[in-house]
């Protein structure tokens, strides 16, 4: 049954086009009921831990195009919302895509949202309370979002000084959900589902990272993420020495201090 507010789903089927996610917790089913309920999205959590899978995975399963937005501390309102530029001897309104997101409707995920300059959250509120607009000064448009159009951020609260983190009148206008890494069994799945690798391997690496992420002697500024255990697993399964494979899928991403890849390659000596 589909009404105007509610899309088709089946949570129980998963989407075949849809990138392989392992769920942590509830996040598909809260996920989609924001969906469903116009509301905006907030997920924290530390770097390579499924953040961007997961937004890919509902957006194929929801049906939604995805505009994704890489966010840096040099990202203006305007490259969200749009400028005008000289081509063809005149000046042509160019939509960003936060305006091509509200105009043609699909997720608007705005990745390490905290990096953007401040300016940014201006544009953004009005599209996450009831009204769900987009003032578009330059050209004098309201846009107003369609049913269809879902605004996600993200930010990885680990290495924000305060300066950077989310104001509460930003925060405060989302669903919130905390990622993390996975637990050892549903990880070393996916490490065999992305990868292929043995589950023989998939579990040393798993020890492993369990060894690596609770070292806290060792100045890392983040333990090792999903995504470094993939790499490594991928060098493995093509026939990497498993020592050399962590040391360059894993190890030397984690650190440039020569005396912490010392002491962490003793980490993977034990396990491989
Ligand atoms: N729950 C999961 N299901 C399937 N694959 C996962 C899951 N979690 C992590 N991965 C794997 O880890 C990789 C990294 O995840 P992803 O790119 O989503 O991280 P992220 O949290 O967005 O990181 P960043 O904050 O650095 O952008 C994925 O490409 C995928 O291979």
């Amino acid at each position: 049954m589909s009404t105007a507010n509610t899309v088709e789903l089946n949570l129980g089927v998963d989407n075949e086009a849809a990138p392989f996610y392992l769920p942590q917790h509830n996040e598909v089913e809260l996920f989609t009921h924001a969906y469903e309920n116009q509301l905006p999205v907030l997920i924290k959590g530390p770097t390579g831990c499924g953040k961007t899978r997961f937004i890919s995975h509902m957006a194929e399963r929801l049906g939604l195009p995805l505009h994704t937005v890489s966010c840096h501390d040099d990202l203006t309102a305007s490259d969200l919302v749009g400028r005008y530029l000289i081509g063809d001897g005149m000046t042509q309104w160019h939509d960003g895509p936060l305006t091509r997101a509200v105009r043609e409707g699909g997720i608007c995920y705005l990745d390490e949202v905290v990096e953007a300059r401040k300016d940014t959250t201006v544009v953004i509120h009005p599209l996450t309370d009831d009204r769900r607009i987009l003032p578009i000064d330059r050209t004098n448009e309201l846009l107003h979002a369609p049913k269809n159009f879902m605004l996600v951020v993200s930010y990885n609260p680990g290495y924000q000084n305060l300066m950077k983190g989310l104001k509460p009148s930003t925060r405060q206008r989302f669903i919130s959900m905390s990622f993390n890494y996975l637990k050892p069994e549903e990880e070393r799945r996916v490490l065999e589902a992305e990868t292929g690798l043995d589950s023989a391997n998939a579990q040393r690496l798993i020890n492993l990272a369990t060894g690596l992420r609770g070292l806290k002697d060792m100045d890392l500024e983040e333990g090792a993420s999903t995504r470094l255990l993939v790499y490594a697993a991928t060098l493995i399964k093509a026939g990497f020495d498993p020592v050399e494979a962590c040391r360059a899928g894993l190890v030397e991403s984690l650190t440039d201090d020569e005396d912490t890849i010392t002491a962490l390659m003793e980490v993977v000596k034990a396990n491989f």
